[in-house]
């Protein structure tokens, strides 16, 4: 194979590429969002600095059914979401994620520093329930419910749009072949082109299970304040670095130490 054949290649494996080049457009892309009060202390100790928690300790757990991907098919998500400010402005930082397909896993986690890992999260229509699990290693670990439809937001699309819009913030972490991490950034990433179809509040629970390895309940809840369910077409645009752990611990190290290397 010719060097410049290989440079075009979207991802690995050479033979059978895990997912191919973008634009990563998503067609009805489903979200039921409980948003919880949980312990600030523990936020603060879980957000990668120079992150910094906002005033209220508040978490989004989520569940996301993609049914029509581009490059990546169906597959469903769960996880954490923080809301914090990075430099004045404010973000969401994506703290776990958990889903049940390889092409997006491998992608979410090579190109945009997502931290995917395999599970198997649901969102269904149960009855009157709106209903989100997940399962890791075969034990549950959440169950979020929320009642369907109760209140509309139609006239207020804006809320919707303006909540997918938002800045989110990953922790991207590749070692090298060394070993050390060769990448180690936060990754700033805005959503594109998203057309809100439909959009819902409602009365939501949460239940969080602890799991060494899928550890949402490292966030406990005290309270619930609000379920959103919401469907909208929206694009996946590239990433931008807006923090390099490595380049800065490199500008801060001393001429003696950068010598003794
Ligand atoms: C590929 C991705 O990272 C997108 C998603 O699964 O949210």
């Amino acid at each position: 194979m010719r060097s410049e054949d290989l440079l075009k290649l979207p991802s690995m494996p050479a033979a059978g590429p895990s997912y191919p080049a973008g634009p990563y457009r998503f067609i009805d892309r489903e979200f039921l969002v409980i948003t919880y009060e949980t312990d600030p202390d523990l936020i603060r100790a879980g957000l990668p600095e120079p992150l910094e928690p906002i005033a209220d300790p508040i978490v989004h757990y989520e569940w996301i059914k993609m049914p029509d991907s581009s490059g990546f098919g169906s597959y469903t998500e769960s996880g954490l979401v923080i809301p914090a400010r990075l430099n004045g402005e404010d973000v969401n930082f994506v703290c776990q994620m958990y889903l049940d397909d390889d092409p997006p896993i491998a992608a979410g986690r090579e190109i945009w520093g997502f931290p995917k890992k395999y599970a198997h999260p649901k969102l269904e229509i149960v009855k009157d329930t709106l209903t989100g699990t997940l399962e890791y290693a075969g034990q549950l670990v959440a169950m979020g419910t929320m009642g369907y439809k109760h209140e509309s937001m139609a006239g207020n699309g804006d809320v919707t749009r303006a909540t997918l819009s938002k800045t989110q913030v990953n922790l991207k972490m590749i070692p090298g072949v060394d070993g050390h991490l060769e990448i180690c950034q936060l990754v700033a990433i805005n959503l594109t082109d998203i057309v809100v179809k439909g959009s819902w509040i409602g009365p939501g629970r949460l239940h969080l299970v602890p799991h060494v390895n899928a550890p949402v309940a490292d966030f406990p809840v005290k309270r619930v304040i609000g379920a959103h369910h919401y469907i909208a077409d929206l694009t996946l645009p590239f990433g931008r670095v807006v923090h390099d752990y490595n380049k800065v611990a490199a500008d801060a190290a001393t001429p003696t130490e950068l010598a003794a290397e």
